[in-house]
This record gives structure tokens, sequence and C-alpha cells, in this order.
């Protein structure tokens, strides 16, 4: 095994007006920050978390999957889909044993929230063929992916809204042939996640004619159950709830959309809200030139990647396909957010927001950075913390392959609504003028938990988008399930 490293933590200083380095800024005192560490143990702190009360539909999906059953589970944002995929996949290493299990996600953002890996790396897939023998031809080049598709026997797919049919189909072929059981998915437990109403699926090829998952000619034999979460705990006020239930299925109407414009039109912004963006050149734009106007020494810290054999080109290109770039510029004032969740229990979780109120010497070096700078957030909710480095691991199966060590913070006046797909967001100003496509605007407007924490700007009726197949394919999917009567709430 050969380990390699390409690069190092450097905290260095610079002034953005100037570009250049400078001399130290001044900071704050670190000892000021550590006195209100909690001292309690581990134990401590877990049996002091609330322990969450699984709903009645989600209980349901844990014994289905206790039972070894494939299933695909659904509903609108905020259903705890996330949350209960976690308990599964504990659930299903203990059932299947840590190595059999591999967790993926359609995308790298995703598949780094539930640290696992991409679908594609885990298939071992380069191109994007829609031809299912050249597609296993090609895997069948891939001894390392010939072997987890041997060693699989349960495989989470999570962001499914984001994976085409095909691809869907093929490698439900691809699964059969490699394992050489005659069974959809070649006997695999499949446990599928995903919200067709938010981001459709990006062809690699950007070619026409994409088609949704539950279109697959596959897609019905690969679930013993299907069930839609129904109860949303993301928000509580139910004429929100009621408005974006509308614009999830496309079926708002005039009066809904204008008392939308009325209650998120705000006529003076608030600073702490993340700004929303449909495309990431504008995003980038608008956190570059708002850290620049803070006109302050900044640090910046580089990703320490590491990584097995083959070739460091692979991994890097997996681990910047996350969600914690390489490097990240910050300086006092800088409007952050965290991208791994801290301590839950008390709100500092991947998505929670802040500003940096300044920095700190890491006094023996750490592990990682040497004469390093860590910086000081006082989140929104209140609470200050130092952030230090945390790591992301690139698993394939039970396997940890390469790792990023990295400051778990993002700049964060914008953010891309592709990248806020699956947070909870204190506070959001939305720009929808560019917004493209089915379920962007639902996407964004879902993100936070009431009205009052909505501003919108550029909307109009003609941006609200729902597949038709989408809704098609919900109200089949109604039909056939009775979530009241949990005994017959599923397609089985
Ligand atoms: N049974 C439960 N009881 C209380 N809170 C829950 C429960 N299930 C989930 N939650 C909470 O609901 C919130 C939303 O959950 P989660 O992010 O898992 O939703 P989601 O369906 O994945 O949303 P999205 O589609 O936007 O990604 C989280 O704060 C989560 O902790």
């Amino acid at each position: 095994m050969r380990i390699f490293t390409f690069g190092i933590v450097v905290s260095a200083h610079r002034n953005l007006s100037t570009k250049g380095y400078s001399s130290k800024p001044s900071y704050g005192s670190y000892t000021k920050y550590y006195k209100n560490k909690d001292k309690t143990t581990t134990t401590e702190r877990k049996q002091r978390r609330p322990r969450i009360q699984w709903t009645e539909e989600q209980k349901s999906v844990l014994s289905a999957v206790t039972q070894g059953s494939s299933v695909f589970i659904t509903g609108s944002a905020g259903t705890g889909k996330t949350k209960l995929l976690t308990e599964i996949v504990k659930l299903l290493k203990k059932l299947h044993t840590k190595s059999k299990v591999f967790v993926t996600a359609s995308t790298g953002v995703a598949a780094f929230a539930i640290k696992g890996q991409t679908l594609h790396s885990f298939a071992g897939i380069h191109c994007c063929s829609d031809d299912p023998k050249k597609l296993l031809e090609g895997i069948r080049n891939n001894r390392r992916a010939i072997c987890r598709w041997q060693k699989v026997e349960a495989l989470v797919i999570d962001e499914i809204s984001m994976v085409d049919a095909r691809l869907f189909d093929n490698l439900a072929f691809v699964a059969k042939e490699l394992r050489d059981v005659d069974e959809t998915w070649g006997g695999i437990q499949l446990v599928v996640v995903g919200d067709f109403c938010q981001l459709p699926p990006v062809r690699d090829d950007n070619s026409k004619g994409m088609k949704y998952a539950f279109e697959a000619n596959c897609w019905n034999d690969s679930f013993d159950l299907q069930i839609e979460l129904t109860k949303i705990f993301r928000q509580s006020d139910p004429r929100f709830i009621e408005l974006l239930q509308g614009i999830r299925k496309g079926e708002s109407d005039h009066v809904d959309l204008s008392f939308l414009e009325k209650c998120c039109s705000k006529t003076e912004s608030d600073p702490s809200a993340v700004q929303l963006f449909p495309l990431t050149k504008i995003v980038n734009k608008v956190n570059e030139e708002k850290l620049k106007s803070l006109q302050k020494n900044a640090v910046v810290y580089t990703a320490v990647d590491s990584g097995k054999d083959r070739s460091k080109k692979h991994w890097k290109k997996l681990l910047d396909k996350g969600i914690v770039p390489d490097q990240v510029t910050i300086c006092e004032g800088a409007r952050v957010m965290l991208v791994k969740n801290l301590h839950a229990w008390k709100g500092l979780v991947n998505g929670a927001t802040g500003t940096v109120i300044g920095f700190v010497e890491e006094r023996n070096g750490g592990d990682v950075c040497l004469n390093s700078l860590l910086p000081i957030v006082k989140f929104d909710s209140g609470k200050t913390l130092i952030i230090k480095p945390e790591e992301w691991p690139v698993m394939v199966g039970d396997e940890t392959v390469a790792t990023r060590k990295q400051i778990p913070l993002i700049l964060a006046w914008a953010l891309s609504i592709h990248k806020c797909q699956g947070m909870t967001l204190d506070k959001a100003k939305i720009d929808l003028s560019g917004a493209f496509g089915c379920g962007m605007v639902y996407t964004a407007l879902s993100r936070v938990k009431s009205l009052d924490d909505l501003d919108l700007s550029g909307f109009t009726r003609s941006k609200i988008q729902a597949d038709r197949k989408v809704s098609q394919f919900y109200r089949n999917l109604a039909l056939q399930c009775n979530n009241k009567d949990l005994n017959n709430s599923c397609i089985e």
C-alpha cells in the first residue's frame, strides 16, 4: 500500500485588497473559548441527546430493512429521509457486516454528507455509455469494481432524483451479470432514497431524453417496498407546508403565489441570510466580492488530502466533487457555513451559518497544522466555537480510500441551489431570476423552516416547474399506498 499526500495545511494571511501576504492580524485569546468547553464525557453527552422518536412510517421502513427487504424511501423535503437513512446504514452494517454494505449517492456532495462514495465510483463507471454491454465491458476491466459488485450485499443509493433511468437499468444489468444471480440486481438488498420533486438528473453528455429513475424498466421489480414519508419535520406552519406542497406538485394557484410573494419580499434584507442562486458562477462572484469588501487580512486553509495507491488524480477528483473545497479563504467578518454535523443537539449541523469573529493560534500545533490559526465562529444560534479541521473520508464499502482534512467551513454569503439540496438553512435570500428546470424552486424554498426566514426575488409563476411524469408517479404511489393504514402503506 502506498500513501500519497498532495497538500499541506498552511495558514497564510493575506490582505485581500492588495492580494499580497501581510503580517499577522490580531487574534483573540485561545483560552477564552476553551474555558466554555463541555467537560462531560462522550457517554454522558450521548445520554443527554434527545432520542429520536421514529414515526410509524419510519418504523415500518426500519422493520422492512431488518427483514432484508429492498426499499425505496421518498417524501417531501424535510420528512427525515436522510435521518432515517443514517439509522438504516447502521442496521445494514449489523445485518450484513460492514464490508458488504456500500453507501452511495448520485452526487459527490450528497455522498460526502452520508460518508459514502458516488454511485459512479462504486460501480466503476468512468464513461457515460448508454449501452449496458459496453458499460459491463468497462467494468470488467476494473478488478476492484468487479470485487465490489461481487461482495456487496446491501447497496444504498441516496439522492436518486439525480440518477437517470438508463443508468439505473444498466446497473441492475451489471449486478445480475457480475454476480451471476438470476434476480433483479443480482440479489442485492437495495435501499434507495430521494424525492423526485427536487433536482432532476443531469446527463454527463448533456444529451436530451433524460428519464427519471422511476421510469427504468426494472424499477418496480427492484423493490419489495416503496414508501412515501408524509410527516414533515423541517416546517411546522401549516400555511407554509401547504404552499410548498403546491409548488412541489406544480399545483399552486394565483392566491398561493401572491401570498408567497407578499410574505417573502422583504424591504430590508437580513445580512445573516444565505443568498441562493441557480448558477455557481454567480455564487462564487458574490462570495469573492463580499470577502474583498471586508478589506481584512485573510487566512487561507489548504486541505490535506491523502489516499491509498492508484492514481492520485482519481481520488483528488472524488475529493474535489465533495462540498469541502481544496482551499478555504476566510477573514474576520466573513459569513460562513458549517459543512459537517459537529454537535447536532446544539444545532451545530451541516448548514448552520455564522460569522468569523477572529482567529486563535493552535497552541500545541495539533496533528495537522503547525503554526495554524483556527477560526472562531459565532453562529447565528448564539453559540461560539473554535473550528478545528475535520476529516472527510471517501469510502469504498467500509474501507477509507482517501481522506480530506480541512476546516469544515465554506463562505456563505451565497450558495448554489444544487449545493444546498439536503440542507436546512436558518434564513435564505433567494434570487430565482435565473431558475431553470423542474424542482429548482421547490428545492430552494423548502430549505427554510418558516416563511419569515425567506426573502424572495425574481419569482414569477413560470419559474415553478413540476414534471408531469413526476406528478403522475406520486399519484400512482399514493393510490397504491395508504400511509394512514400502515399495513397497506406501500407497493409490495
Ligand atoms: N422522527 C423524527 N423526529 C423528529 N425529527 C426528525 C425525525 N426524523 C427527522 N427529523 C428531523 O427533521 C429534519 C429534516 O430531516 P432530513 O434532513 O433527514 O429530511 P430530508 O427528508 O432528508 O430532507 P431533504 O429532502 O430536504 O434532504 C432534521 O432536522 C431531522 O433531524
